[in-house]
């Protein structure tokens, strides 16, 4: 099997202008919900109970495009002190005639760019025309890759950021070189904003509804944990909701089951032509993270690193 274990050599493969049309491609797909295309089971996941943490695992099989994996991740709810990663993760590509393992790859690059790349697809298609003002809160990994994917992909005239600690913020300020304004709030970060992305590790509300201005696209990407938050009740009524997967989101988002709401469609629904796209109204897209996305992904890896191994 090919080893590509480090999370540089594996970020050095992908770029966006090539993993989005993917990815916009597998979520239409999997919400297709045929057999042949996608196979996703919603992920199993195992307590890791002494280290407040998780293991999920997520097998895919993509029959019609003869792409089997999967992907181990662990993520924890770190306390303050800690400098171990929220997220570690490990994606295995598999033969799927012979079983045999055909690549294991670091799946910490995966995981940020096509969870970055999930959101930049829900803002493409959520967001109100002429959106410019973008508000990121929480400044880690993910912070990061959606900063690249948004600023790539998309265009804002100004980008906001909020940590609740705020030499984060301007560290990450400093890291990503363009324009950012460090915001001393969560209210100040998205008063008027037009696009929202909640990146953070809280396991509480950091975004209330009565900040949001009206016809504002939320992309909600932490609390992946069904007693988990990060959006207030308010925001969750006020909101159509999409989410990536709806059994997922029904299993595993506290903002969806504890606020009660229903899911009004999956992105890949919209993707297909089978669900509007409500861009006037408030929107928030409840991500919780698919095989279906990681598989394309690794898919796109290795093909690229086959390209580049036979050209040397
Ligand atoms: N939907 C999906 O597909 C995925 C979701 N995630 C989730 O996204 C979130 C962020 O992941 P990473 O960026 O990798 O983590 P990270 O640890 O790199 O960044 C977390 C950010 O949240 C901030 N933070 C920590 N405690 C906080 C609190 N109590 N209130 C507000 N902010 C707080 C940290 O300062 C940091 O800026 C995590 O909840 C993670 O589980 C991660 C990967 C995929
Ligand atoms: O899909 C994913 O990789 C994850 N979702 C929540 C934490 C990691």
């Amino acid at each position: 099997a090919w080893r590509l274990e480090s999370a540089r050599e594996v970020e050095s493969l992908l770029h966006y202008k090539e993993l989005i049309p993917r990815l916009e491609e597998a979520l239409g797909k999997f919400s297709s919900r045929d057999s042949a295309e996608v196979i996703q089971p919603v992920r199993s996941t195992v307590p890791l109970q002494k280290h407040n943490g998780f293991l999920g695992l997520m097998p895919t099989y993509m029959e019609n495009d003869g792409v089997l994996s999967t992907k181990l991740v662990c993520f924890y709810n770190r306390g303050a002190g800690s400098t171990l990663p929220s997220v570690s993760a490990t994606v295995l590509l598999l033969d799927p005639e012979s079983g045999h393992m055909k690549a294991v790859m670091d799946g910490e690059a995966i995981t940020n760019m096509r969870t970055a790349g999930a959101s930049a697809i829900s803002a493409k298609l959520l967001m109100r025309h002429g959106a410019e003002v973008l508000a990121i809160l929480g400044t880690g990994q993910q912070a990061l890759s959606h900063y690249k994917a948004f600023t790539e992909m998309l265009s804002f005239k100004e980008v906001r950021v909020w940590n609740h600690r705020r030499e984060g913020a301007e560290k990450f300020r400093r890291s990503v070189g363009g324009p950012v304004t460090v915001c001393g709030s969560v209210e100040e970060a998205v008063r008027g904003a037009d696009v929202i992305v909640t990146v953070t590790r809280s396991i509480e509300p950091v975004l209330c509804g009565r900040w949001v201005k009206p016809g504002a696209h939320v992309a909600a990407v932490g609390a992946c944990r069904p007693d988990w938050r990060e959006l207030d009740d308010s925001l969750m009524k006020e909101a159509v909701v999409y989410a990536d997967s709806r059994e997922g989101a029904m299993a595993e988002s506290g903002d969806v089951i504890l606020s009660g709401v229903e899911v009004f469609a999956e992105l890949g629904d919209v993707i297909n032509g089978i669900k509007p796209a409500y861009r006037e109204k408030t929107t928030v897209f409840k991500s919780l993270g698919m095989g279906v996305e990681d598989a394309v992904a690794a898919n796109l890896v290795y093909e690229q690193w086959k390209a580049k191994a036979y050209k040397l």
